[in-house]
């Protein structure tokens, strides 16, 4: 399992830097990024899901995602904050095509929606979602096939209390086989569910370590 790491890494819109990260290595752990609305923790994110372009460098371990954008979104999971899925797809569609994309084993994605109740709808489309249902089946989505790393922006918004705790335990579940997590919240919530082992807080266009 490798280690997340910016180099020079620098994200604009138009001529407005939003963020400017020389250099950082995420360890292998669970990593909690704070910081309020408009900050840019959606915006690195997305960066590093590769969803995003941006100046510098950006590497697990030895794949570097400007090189190797395939195999770096092998190994490098993502969940967006409030998902927007196509609305005529069902739960099903997606988890079929993401499954296919990221390798799956056998079994997993029917193990992964049984245990957060996305079986219940997920032959339903997207469209008739509430946005727990959406944000479900986007957790769901976020743990297929075999990461090191996922990264979970605002994973608990929008759960109920149930939910919470579930995707919760998938976490801190997955951490005990390996995989690594990025995960942001925009408020202060109970750490004892979720157990950040590094924490960082996104303010004037810095990623700061807390501890
Ligand atoms: N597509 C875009 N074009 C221009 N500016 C953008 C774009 N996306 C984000 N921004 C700006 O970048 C800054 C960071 O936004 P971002 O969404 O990353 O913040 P955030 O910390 O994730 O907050 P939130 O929780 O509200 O999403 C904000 O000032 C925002 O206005």
């Amino acid at each position: 399992m490798s280690m997340l790491s910016l180099h020079n890494f620098q994200k604009s819109f138009g001529k407005q830097l939003i963020l400017e990260i020389p250099e950082l290595t995420f360890e292998r752990g669970i990593h909690w990024i704070k910081g309020r609305n408009g900050s840019g923790k959606s915006t690195l994110f997305n960066c590093l899901a590769g969803l995003s372009p941006y100046q510098g460098e950006i590497s697990l371990g030895e794949i570097n995602l400007k090189k190797s954008p395939q195999a770096y979104k092998l190994k490098v999971n993502y969940s967006q904050s409030e998902p927007l899925f196509p609305e005529f797809l069902s739960g099903n569609d997606l988890i079929n095509f993401f499954a296919k994309l990221k390798k799956a084993p056998a079994g997993q994605s029917k193990f992964l929606i049984q245990q957060l109740s996305v079986d219940a709808y997920a032959d339903q489309p997207c469209g008739t979602y509430s946005s727990g249902m959406t944000k479900k089946l986007s957790i769901v989505l976020a743990f297929l096939g075999e990461p090191e790393w996922i990264i979970l922006d605002e994973p608990l918004i929008t759960l109920d209390v149930e939910a919470q705790q579930l995707v919760s335990k998938m976490i801190v579940e997955s951490r005990e086989k390996g995989v690594s997590f990025l995960f942001s919240t925009h408020q202060d919530f109970d750490n004892s569910l979720i157990k950040a082992s590094h924490t960082y807080k996104v303010e004037n266009r810095l990623l700061t370590p807390e501890s």
